[in-house]
C-alpha cells in the first residue's frame, strides 16, 4: 500500500487566533481515517486547508508525492480529492442523476462526453443506493437522502481521496449506521481512500482504521479506535460522555485512569 497523503505542520491562523497549529499524520492508500474533535476544534478548517478552500498560514500538503499545498479546490479536485460539505447544496430544479452528471462533468474539466458524465453518474448513484431513475427528484429527498446526494456527487468525480464532512447529527440512530456502513462499503468495492470528519463520535469508531482526535487546533490523540477511546484526554474534551458510549462499543481494556473517570 502506498502513501495516499502526508500533512506536515499545517496551520491556519485567522488575525491574531490559531485554529489548526501544527498538525501532522499521514495517511495510507484505502485507509479510513476519522478526524474527530469537540465544536470548534478546528475539524472543518484542517478539512478545508486539505481540499483547497482556505490557504495554510504554514504547513505543507503531499498528495501521492506531489505538492498540493495552496492548490485552488478545482485543483485539488483534479488531482483526485473529492469533498462533501456538511449541509447539502444541491440543484433543486434539477433531477437527482442530473445534480450528479453535473458534478462528473465538470469534476473531470469537462474533459469527458456527456454519456461518460451519465454514466459516471449512474455508478454512483449505484453505489450510494440512490434511484438511477432519470426522472427521481431531489425534492423528495430526507435529511439522509441529501447526504448521500452529496456523497453521489464526490464519488462520481472519481476521486482516489475522499473528504467527507458527515456531520451525521441530523439523522436518527439507524441512519447514523447506514451512512458509515456506506463509507465501509465504498473503501471496500473501490479501494478509495476516506478521511472522515464527525462532531459524534460513537458511528464513527465502528468503521475507521485510525483516528486523530483535535481540541483547539492541535492533536491530543492519535491510533487505533479503541485506544483513542481510552485515552484520558479524549474523555477530558468529551466530558465522558460519548467516550463512554464509545468505549462500550470498540471495547478494548480501558485504562486506571479513565476507569475512575
Ligand atoms: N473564517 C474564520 N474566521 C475566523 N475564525 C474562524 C474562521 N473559521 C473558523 N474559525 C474559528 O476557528 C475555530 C475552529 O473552527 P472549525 O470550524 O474548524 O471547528 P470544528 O471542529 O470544525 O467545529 P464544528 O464541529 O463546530 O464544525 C473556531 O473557534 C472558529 O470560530
Amino acid at each position: 500500500m502506498g502513501e495516499m497523503l502526508q500533512v506536515r505542520g499545517l496551520t491556519k491562523k485567522f488575525g491574531g487566533f490559531t485554529a489548526v497549529n501544527e498538525v501532522a499524520f499521514d495517511l495510507d492508500e484505502g485507509e479510513i481515517l476519522g478526524l474527530i474533535g469537540p465544536n470548534g476544534s478546528g475539524k472543518s478548517t484542517t478539512f478545508n486547508l486539505i481540499a483547497g478552500a482556505l490557504p495554510p498560514t504554514a504547513g505543507t500538503i503531499t498528495l501521492e508525492g506531489r505538492d498540493i499545498t495552496g492548490l485552488v479546490p478545482t485543483r485539488v479536485c483534479h488531482k483526485g480529492v473529492a469533498r462533501t460539505y456538511q449541509i447539502p447544496r444541491p440543484f433543486r430544479k434539477l433531477t437527482i442523476l442530473e445534480n450528479v452528471a453535473l458534478a462528473a462533468y465538470f469534476g473531470a474539466d469537462g474533459s469527458i462526453s456527456r454519456e461518460e458524465a451519465w454514466r459516471r453518474a449512474e455508478d454512483a448513484l449505484d453505489l450510494t443506493q440512490l434511484p438511477v431513475d432519470g426522472r427521481a427528484r431531489v425534492d423528495g429527498l430526507g435529511a439522509a437522502g441529501l447526504k448521500k446526494l452529496e456523497l453521489a456527487r464526490a464519488l462520481a468525480t472519481q476521486p482516489r481521496l475522499l473528504l467527507a464532512d458527515e456531520s451525521l447529527g441530523g439523522l436518527d440512530e439507524k441512519e447514523m449506521d447506514q451512512a458509515a456502513d456506506m463509507l465501509s462499503h465504498i473503501r471496500e468495492q473501490r479501494g478509495i481512500t476516506i478521511i472522515w470528519v464527525e462532531h459524534i463520535m460513537g458511528v464513527l469508531m465502528r468503521v475507521v482504521d485510525r483516528c486523530i482526535v483535535l481540541d483547539h487546533g492541535e492533536i491530543i490523540a492519535a491510533g487505533l479506535p479503541h485506544e483513542v477511546a481510552h485515552d484520558p484526554k479524549v474523555v477530558e474534551v468529551y466530558l465522558g460522555t460519548d467516550a463512554e458510549a464509545v468505549q462500550t462499543q470498540v471495547g478494548g481494556q480501558a485504562s486506571a485512569e479513565t476507569v475512575g473517570a
